[in-house]
């Protein structure tokens, strides 16, 4: 008999046909209040399931007796609980690697956008406010040969500084809790403590994942500790930084500038005071979603949950007590 996924996310054809060459699919395009009892009905005595945001729990793991795999089509797994998993001897898998160009193609965008005002820009050219020669209150800041700290130089910290490095002459600091070599030797970062970073960086780039230690890590007293003109961007998770914090900062003017692509909550709420902020860019979430990626993570998470249905290891297990096993 063939085992049973909840497929509980839109996904490409070509992927949920991979996935129904070896398993019985019940598919949900995105689970809403609608059909949020089913899913509950069809959890009973599902093996696997594959999707992303949804936070698997012991409330949730209570109703899914049989299950043998989770299958995260994200890097980030902060929505899952391990310990819960690993307890139950249930295996979690995520997609890490294939998304690291992309996602440092949409930081790079954001440093740019941010620093030159570019949607600010825009909205006045598609205005007709374009009727004069340009004035200085409308120019940015340079982006090339300025000093880009990241936090959290993992894949996707260092695909960002190879582009830093190599297309825009950045002098690259980092923070992590332990040394990256390739950043270092190939792409000339170099490593200090987090107030060292935040002291020298004209661009703070926050690449961490969310866990206990990382949320909130960017507060009141580390926006102080950053320079007045520089420009903070932030596409790892919204509740990594204190909002309000970051509010303030901007209001008060201790930081120039923000580039955001992740908000708590997600979407983020309408009233928003950094919504209404000229020097904030915006994105929703979007730093993988390019076609080809969101298709290249989808077959990764389906190969990390077929192959664990079958019994093997897969590719991308998530590192925790579930390995020890
Ligand atoms: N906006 C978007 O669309 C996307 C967002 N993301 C987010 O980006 C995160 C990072 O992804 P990825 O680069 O693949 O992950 P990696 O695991 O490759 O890198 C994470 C880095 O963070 C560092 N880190 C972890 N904890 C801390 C800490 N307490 N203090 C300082 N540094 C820390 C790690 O180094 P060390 O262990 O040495 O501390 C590591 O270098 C994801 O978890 C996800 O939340 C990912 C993809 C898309
Ligand atoms: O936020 C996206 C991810 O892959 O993590």
């Amino acid at each position: 008999m063939k085992p049973k996924v909840i497929v509980y996310k839109k996904v490409n054809q070509k992927v949920l046909e991979y996935i129904k060459q070896t398993c019985e699919v019940v598919y949900f395009e995105e689970l809403d209040s609608q059909n949020d009892s089913e899913f509950l009905h069809e959890l009973k005595d599902a093996h696997g399931l594959f999707g992303v945001g949804l936070g698997i729990d012991k409330k949730l793991l209570d109703q899914a007796p049989q299950l043998k795999i989770v299958s995260n089509v994200a890097v980030g797994y902060d929505n899952l609980d391990l310990l819960e998993l690993s307890k139950r001897g249930i295996m979690a898998t995520n997609t890490p690697e294939v998304l690291n160009e992309t996602v440092a193609d949409t930081v790079m965008g954001l440093i740019i956008a941010t620093a030159r005002r570019m949607p600010e820009l825009d909205y006045w050219v598609k205005n007709g406010q374009w009727d004069s020669m340009l004035e200085e209150k409308w120019f940015g800041v340079d982006v090339h040969h300025k000093v880009l700290g990241i936090i959290g130089m993992g894949g996707i910290g260092t695909a960002i500084a190879k582009r830093a490095h190599f297309g825009f002459n950045m002098d690259i600091l980092y923070h992590n809790r332990s040394r990256n070599h390739e950043a270092e030797q190939t792409y000339g970062a170099t490593y200090c403590s987090l107030e060292e970073l935040l002291n020298q960086s004209d661009f703070v780039c926050l690449m961490t994942p969310l866990t206990p230690e990382t949320e909130k890590l960017m507060g009141l007293r580390e926006f102080e500790q950053m320079k007045q003109s520089a420009i903070f961007i932030n596409a790892s998770r919204g509740k990594t930084v204190d909002e309000e914090a970051l509010i303030q900062a901007l209001q008060k003017g201790e930081i120039l500038a923000a580039g955001l692509d992740v908000f708590d909550p997600e979407p983020v709420q309408k009233d928003n005071p950094l919504l209404s902020m000229k020097n904030v860019v915006t994105l929703p979430h979007i730093g993988s979603a390019t076609m080809e990626t969101r298709f290249n993570m989808a077959m990764l998470a389906a190969e990390n949950l077929v192959v664990g249905l079958k019994g093997d290891v897969p590719p991308n297990l998530i590192k925790s007590e579930v390995n020890t096993k």
